[in-house]
């Protein structure tokens, strides 16, 4: 499992190359001192990269005025000679400038489209491995096109990855012709996309692919041919045995990655490790959860069990210790040990009391799907673990499914990690810079932008309840609306842009909800997004990547009017949904409308944030405060929770190394 030459082909069922990065394993101490050295040298790489810059686009503008003036036939024929030069030098930097330039015009006789040079900037410095900070409308999916087409002329098979798959699909859809004119081969990675389509789609020289299906594949590769991988000692000898039935893994190496929405995907994914697992026995489960449900229903609040801060967590008395005992008395198997009998019937009055459909999960079909918190998307194939999944379907009365016992497991920081190159883009870096160097090794570029910023930020406002709060969005809407402007109100939950939307119903305002449970309809409801009065309720499924394109007479009316309803547990996701407005240099506003009921408020102690709301005057500012203090104690706990994540992870990969086994 070595890094091989990128060059190298692919020739199944034999597998002789499958580039993947070494996983050294890094003590924290090692992280630290990296991160240091880093840092010290962060000066110096800054006060050079503007003149690096210079010179390369210098370089780019004389390589682009002599393919302007070709005819197609003499570029077609530059196209072809170019390649066979640029899989020679792989990437220089002589070969990345004359890949560049021949890819912008390319961008230019197909889509009509000449990039900036803040995009070829940007692309310069994702070939060089780096992470690009560009501001939300800059135009990233053109700048992602530029390095994945000349790193794909290189020879090098190239990995372009979205937050989802409708990002994934429109974007290879939108950029196909570049490819296609280029002579590189394309493909896209879906849900339905079966082990054979996506073996020969992993062969095309780009493939456009969500974080979550890549490194699935990764896994079930991995699954399949041992921790050493398709190069390894066991999956030769299975090659040798079983020469007929041994198929090649489906993907072949991790050469080279873009990731677009990278803060997205290297933080707030990186929280839940990936893990691939076999059911349970159905019928079992819904006998535990039966007794385990009708338990907690026979306990009785703030004698058996209290709930506690701000009733979002609770805790059993030693009554109801005592109760559980006493009702498990005729069961038998886990019932028998108090430890795991308190576990079972606390997760059962947590479902009972604390988790609500609408909020953390969906009753879809008869299935519970579990709602994202920072998308706001349904996870259709994630489950919760510990039988809580199957403790919410028996509450529910849906069918209950079997359990998850997890097979295989791997965090994404490890994962990225492997990719012999890795690059990225997102519009909100900086406050997770210092993360993303010392975690995967990628130093943020900051690529400045292309016009001055025309969204304006409006005061917030912050009311006593979540009513007041509703009731001035809808004010503050239709006096937009009757502007000619367009709206876009931000809701934290599927359940929170129901009630909006009951709300402009109730207001006779006509308008769209594109949530978790409208997703099918995405690509209609964005389409129509930028339109003059148009009213658009979405969940943060519209917070990234979404482009909403407006009418001219809505440019001249002020742009697309932004409200954010709540504010996020990181404040780069309140950015990115403030970042739908003003792009391009378009106008655009943002007002922040908030209530101190608001969720976000009960990560800070209930107390405190009670007795504010019950002071007679609080001003503005100290209300903002406590928001402030809220998202960076929740940003802190997430970050934590982050890092235990790959401490654990390196533990467990250590005892792994010494028992063997699972990724
Ligand atoms: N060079 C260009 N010339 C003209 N229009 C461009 C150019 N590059 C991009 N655009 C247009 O700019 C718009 C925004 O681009 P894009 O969606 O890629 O932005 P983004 O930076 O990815 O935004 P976000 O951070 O919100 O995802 C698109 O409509 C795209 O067609």
């Amino acid at each position: 499992m070595s890094q091989t030459s990128l060059l190298a082909g692919f020739a199944p069922p034999q597998v002789r190359f499958y580039p993947e990065r070494v996983d050294q394993e890094r003590s924290r101490i090692d992280e630290i001192g990296e991160g240091a050295l880093s840092a010290l040298t962060r000066p110096m790489r800054d006060a050079v990269y503007p003149f690096r810059a210079r010179f390369d686009l210098a370089r780019i503008s004389r390589i682009s005025r002599r393919l302007k003036a070709m005819s197609d036939a003499d570029f077609d024929a530059e196209i072809a000679r170019s390649r066979v030069r640029l899989r020679r030098d792989v990437l220089s930097d002589r070969s990345r400038r004359h890949g560049v330039a021949l890819v912008c015009e390319t961008i230019f006789r197909t889509l009509g489209l000449r990039p900036h040079n803040v995009q070829i900037r940007g692309a310069l410095a994702m070939l060089r491995g780096a992470l690009i900070e560009m501001d939300t409308g800059e135009g990233k999916t053109i700048t992602a096109a530029l390095s994945a087409a000349t790193a794909a002329l290189a020879g090098i098979p190239t990995h372009v990855i979205t937050v989802n798959n409708y990002l994934a699909e429109r974007d290879a859809e939108n950029l196909g012709p570049i490819y296609e004119r280029l002579g590189l081969r394309l493909g896209v990675i879906l849900e339905d996309s079966s082990p054979d389509d996506r073996r020969s789609t992993y062969r095309c020289d780009i493939v456009y692919a969500s974080n979550t299906e890549i490194a699935f594949d990764y896994l079930r590769d991995r699954i399949d041919f041992g921790r050493e991988g398709p190069l390894g000692t066991r999956a030769k000898l299975r090659r040798i045995a079983e020469p007929e039935t041994t198929k090649p893994p489906v993907m072949r190496g991790l050469p080279f990655a873009i990731v677009d929405e990278a803060d997205s995907v290297f933080v707030d994914e990186a929280r839940t490790p990936l893990i691939i697992s076999r059911r349970s026995d159905p019928e079992a489960e819904a006998v535990w959860t039966g007794i385990a449900l009708d338990i907690a229903r026979a306990l009785r609040r703030d004698k058996d069990f209290i709930l506690i801060g701000d009733e979002k967590r609770l805790r059993l008395t030693d009554t109801g210790r005592q109760t559980i005992a006493d009702l498990a008395r005729e069961h038998t198997g886990i019932w028998e040990s108090p430890i795991r009998r308190e576990e079972v019937v606390s997760q059962a009055l947590s479902v009972l009391y604390i988790f609500k459909n609408g909020e953390q999960y969906l009753v879809n079909d008869g299935k519970v799907q579990i709602v994202d918190e920072y998308t706001g998307r349904l996870q259709p194939d994630r489950s919760w673990s510990d039988g809580l999944h199957q403790l919410v379907e028996a509450s529910e009365g849906v069918e209950i499914t079997g359990q998850n016992l997890v097979i295989a497991r791997m965090t994404y920081q490890r994962f990225f990690r492997r990719y012999v190159r890795l690059s990225g883009m997102t519009g909100t870096a900086k406050e997770v810079k210092r993360e993303l160097l010392t975690v995967f090794r990628l130093n943020t570029v900051r690529i400045p932008p292309r016009v001055r910023s025309r969204l304006r930020f409006r005061l917030p406002r912050v009311f006593r309840t979540k009513t007041q709060k509703w009731a001035h969005v809808v004010r503050e809407v239709s006096r937009e609306v009757s502007l000619g402007r367009p709206v876009l109100i931000g809701t934290r939950s599927v359940a929170a842009s129901r009630e909006v939307s009951e709300m402009l119903t109730e207001a006779k305002l006509e308008h769209d909800v594109l949530n978790a449970e409208t997703v099918e309809e995405s690509s209609r409801i964005i389409a129509a997004a930028g339109q003059g009065g148009r009213i658009t309720v979405a969940t943060n499924m519209a917070g990234r990547g979404v482009d909403i394109s407006l009418e001219e007479d809505v440019v001249k009316a002020g742009g697309l009017h932004v409200v954010l309803t709540e504010r996020h547990d990181a404040g780069r996701i309140d950015r990115q949904l403030a970042g739908r407005a003003g792009r391009r240099g378009e106008p655009g506003s943002v007002s922040t409308i908030l209530s101190l009921e608001d969720a976000l408020l009960d990560v800070i102690s209930a107390t405190a944030s009670k007795l504010i709301s019950q002071l007679p005057v609080v001003s503005l500012a100290v209300r903002l405060r406590l928001f402030d203090r809220a998202q960076k104690r929740a940003e802190k706990m997430h970050a934590r929770a982050r890092q235990d994540l790959v401490r654990q992870d390196r533990r467990l990969n250590q005892l792994l190394s010494f028992v063997g086994g699972m990724e």
